[in-house]
């Protein structure tokens, strides 16, 4: 293969078999995964699964045995020169409170036209308003935009941001969302943890899960999204007999105290009608309801419980 084409197919960020124990706790077992280069990349899973110790090991912030490598250079704790390319909000921002925030900017600003930069990142980020004010007296949210502005202020070729979404409000949630679809078509890659599973929905590429430190699916949103159910959501004239019939007809219903099937691509509707009809149930209404990132994760955290209990 000529070395052009592998270069430009390689992954920003390649994990492999990467795992970390703080004592006798391992919280990262054989995490492997890539990113490819202009993907948003969603990382979710609960509280504890280990999102922010693998995006600390990816940014060589915490030990972790394994191979991590940006851009092709391996890195570690040890050696991360690579990470001059990475942008980073982790946990709280580090802010110094006595300093405005463009001074902050100013203090991590490299590279040529900083002035430009800095100027474009307060601008992108909506901070004009209290950017020459003191830190101290900032709050949350903006903390948090300010955090995120030092993050994309040196157009790092890849950006990791956990949970960048706390704190902001609706209308700083949408400049954040717009901002990351702008740079995304620019070539950044942003690999994101977030619990706001619909904001991810709506910029994710790709999605990663993890679940007590094991990766239990990569896929990309939208083959997530296309494999997911459909559901018909019927209103009957007599509802609990409706689930009777329906399930005794082979249809997969949910837990839903409205009788809610499973559909796939192929499901016909008229059968669904006629069984109904035999019984002599009205249909009233019927809704369709795509499922969505949030219906899709939690049934496979908890398809990988069951795997766990040995129940599947
Ligand atoms: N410094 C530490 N010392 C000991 N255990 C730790 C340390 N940091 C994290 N852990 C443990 O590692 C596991 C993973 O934690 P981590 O913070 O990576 O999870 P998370 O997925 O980011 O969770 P959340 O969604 O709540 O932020 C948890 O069980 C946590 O208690």
């Amino acid at each position: 293969m000529p070395k052009e084409i592998f270069i430009l197919n390689q992954p920003i960020l390649a994990v492999h078999q990467l795992n970390k124990s703080f004592g006798a706790k391992q919280v990262l077992h054989d995490v492997s995964f890539a990113c490819q280069r202009g993907h948003v990349i969603g990382l979710v899973g609960a509280n504890g699964a280990g999102k922010t110790t693998l995006m600390k090991a990816i940014l060589g912030l915490t030990t972790a045995t394994g191979q991590i490598r940006i851009d092709g250079q391996p890195t570690s704790f040890d050696h991360h020169e690579v990470l001059h390319e990475v942008g980073a909000l982790i946990e709280y921002p580090s802010i110094y409170p006595f300093m405005s925030g463009r001074d902050h900017l100013k203090l991590f600003a490299k590279g040529p036209h900083r002035r430009q930069r800095i100027d474009r990142t307060i601008a992108d980020l909506h901070l004009t308003k209290y950017i020459d004010r003191p830190a101290k007296g900032y709050s949350l949210g903006m903390k948090q935009k300010l955090g995120i502005a030092l993050a994309i202020l040196n157009d790092p070729k890849l950006v990791v941001l956990d949970e960048p979404m706390n704190g902001l409000d609706p209308q700083a949630n949408k400049e954040l969302r717009e901002l990351i679809i702008t740079k995304r078509q620019a070539g950044t890659t942003f690999l994101i943890s977030s619990h706001i599973l619909g904001e991810l929905q709506r910029i994710a590429d790709d999605l990663l899960v993890i679940d007590h430190g094991k990766i239990v699916k990569q896929t990309t949103m939208a083959d997530l999204l296309a494999a997911s159910s459909h559901q018909l959501i019927l209103s009957t004239s007599d509802d609990a007999m409706a689930r009777k019939v329906l399930t005794k007809a082979g249809y997969l219903l949910t837990e839903d105290p409205k009788p809610t099937i499973r559909v796939g691509a192929k499901t016909q509707l008229e059968p669904i009608l006629d069984a109904l009809s035999h019984q002599q149930i009205t249909v009233l209404d019927i809704q369709h309801h795509d499922a969505d990132l949030e219906d899709s994760v939690l049934k496979l955290l908890a398809q990988d419980q069951l795997q766990k209990e040995g129940q599947i």
